[in-house]
């Protein structure tokens, strides 16, 4: 169970505590934040409303941390975050637990989150003791006018300091793709976890606490992003930030210094479906895309734009599947489950009833309780509609009609999002060009769009992000490259 055993000394009372210089700690605020169970709707756990002190000396502790930490052999770096995965997925029940229960994550999903994260661990400590023991060596006189004289020597340094700040729909999974490659390449990292899948965060933590990473390198302050979140991103202290979440990530990128940032923001996943697809994988593949974790998924499929000429038939087979989802409480592994807040399902409610008015085509009956919303699919959806451009985060999939591969390529490209998309169609020639037409970063061929497995790359173009993620480009991007330049007095060619 969360809090007990093993993970005992992360709770206070019925207050969960932060982690600071090795140890778990009560904030001096005297205040907490409720994290509301999505299907309860009651409080479920509370987690401690860290202040800006306690920020300062968690930076302070992150910076005199990190210079050792550089100098530790990358060979025990990579052992320590071995250690620390194998304890992660030993404890994957506690944590699963505290999924299904704060952002009610189906159950066989929630424990999937932990296995993975853990595998993403190992990947990591693999990958960087690969890519981090190699350098560059290059010779002066392959440029113009130089001669023989100078040997450049390049390698990898850390930045400092790294502040990760996950979003609440894969929290344990998105916190360590970017707390592996922080610490892999000897950087210190301070956790702000989302409100929402705090208490999952801090069993995390607690792996990396008893895999004995040294005291101070890791540190995971709670409270609520809207208070503590611009005095985390704007501290003097931070070197880089990665961050995972919506809008909220253009506005710290204009308020950040200038550090490297890793931004993977939203998206409006298109899935473009010609005549000649496969109708059956299409179906599968948007229940899939569109209503895995009730369309909570920033890689989730956000707007069919099929050919007028399959669209019924397509429409049809979905709708098929759609009424073969199971839909009720993530204990229950229900298929849709409550999405995260009232806020959300308000939000998710004002789309379809925007659709509504303008006329668009339910294929099922809208329904709500609570913050549960019932699996939809909206046909004959025009680009007058809001749900034809905004994500809905939630489990409402529009489709377009459109009557040319250029009117969907162009809708795609209209989006101010660039994250994924996807195209079915049997002919490679065509999806080639198509997916080079697309401007997102990622396009997936006959299949719907997907972050994993967590070693792709994986990026957004235009407001969907900065950077790329999946581990060897979260390591790069974590690093600096210096160099070393050896001057010699005579130009030197070995054998010469
Ligand atoms: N491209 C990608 O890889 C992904 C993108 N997303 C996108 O994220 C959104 C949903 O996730 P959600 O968690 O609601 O996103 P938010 O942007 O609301 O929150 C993300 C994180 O930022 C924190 N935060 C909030 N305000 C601030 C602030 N002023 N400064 C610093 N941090 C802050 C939040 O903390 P708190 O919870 O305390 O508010 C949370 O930890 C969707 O738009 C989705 O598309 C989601 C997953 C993956
Ligand atoms: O937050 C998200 O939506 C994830 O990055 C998606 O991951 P997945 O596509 O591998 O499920």
């Amino acid at each position: 169970m969360a809090g007990t055993g093993l993970f005992a000394e992360i709770l206070d009372g019925e207050v969960y505590k932060y982690y600071a210089d090795g140890e778990w700690k009560t904030s001096s605020s005297g205040k907490s934040v409720a994290i509301i169970n999505p299907a309860t709707r009651k409080t479920q756990y509370k987690v401690q409303a860290c202040t800006q002190e306690e920020v300062n000396a968690v930076m302070e502790l992150a910076k005199s941390a990190q210079k050792s930490w550089a100098k530790t052999p990358l060979w025990k770096r990579a052992e320590l975050l071995h250690k620390a995965a194998a304890i992660l997925k030993d404890n994957k029940a506690p944590m699963a637990e505290s999924l299904v229960k704060e952002i009610a994550k189906p159950a066989k999903d929630s424990v999937t989150e932990v296995v993975r994260s853990g595998d993403l661990i190992s990947y990591c400590a693999e990958e960087g003791v690969r890519i981090l023991g190699e350098g560059k060596f290059l010779l002066s006189d392959s440029f113009p006018g130089n001669d023989r004289t100078k040997y450049c020597l390049t390698s990898k340094i850390p930045l400092g300091v790294v502040l990760a700040i996950p979003p609440f729909n894969y929290p344990v999974n998105l916190a360590v793709s970017k707390i592996a490659p922080a610490l892999i390449a000897g950087n210190s990292l301070v956790l702000k976890p989302p409100t929402q899948g705090a208490v999952s965060c801090l069993h995390m933590v607690h792996c990396f606490h008893l895999a004995g990473f040294p005291k101070g390198l890791i540190s995971c302050i709670t409270g609520k992003g809207s208070e503590i979140g611009d005095f985390l991103t704007m501290h003097p202290a931070v070197n880089c930030i990665s961050f995972t979440g919506g809008d909220t990530g253009i506005s710290i990128s204009k308020k950040a210094g200038m550090i490297p940032l890793q931004m993977e923001l939203g998206g409006k996943d298109a899935c473009i479906v010609l005549e000649d697809a496969d109708l059956d994988l299409v179906a599968s593949n948007i229940i899939k895309g569109g209503f895995s974790y009730s369309g909570q998924r920033c890689t989730a499929v956000k707007v069919v734009l099929v050919m007028e000429s399959v669209a019924d038939e397509v429409v049809e087979k979905v709708k098929a599947k759609v009424a073969k989802l199971t839909v009720g409480p993530p204990e229950e592994n229900s298929d849709i489950t409550a999405v995260v807040s009232e806020s959300s399902a308000n939000f998710i409610e004002g789309l379809v009833m925007d659709a509504k008015e303008k006329g668009a085509t339910f294929c099922q009956e809208y329904k709500r309780e609570g913050n549960l919303i019932w699996p939809l699919l909206l046909d004959n959806v025009r680009p007058d509609m809001r749900i034809a451009w905004e994500e809905p985060f939630g489990p409402v999939v529009p489709v377009l009609r459109i009557n040319s591969v250029e009117e969907g390529i162009n809708h795609c490209n209209a989006s101010n999002f660039g994250l994924q998309g996807c195209v079915f169609t049997k002919d490679i020639n065509k999806a080639i060009l198509i997916s080079d037409a697309m401007e997102t970063g990622t396009v997936q061929i006959n299949s719907a769009p997907a972050r994993g497995p967590d070693h792709f790359p994986f990026q957004g173009l235009k407001d969907s992000g900065i950077g790329s993620q999946g581990v060897t480009n979260s390591i790069n991007l974590m690093t600096k490259v210096k160099t070393t330049v050896i001057n010699l007095p005579t130009p030197s060619y070995s054998m010469g």
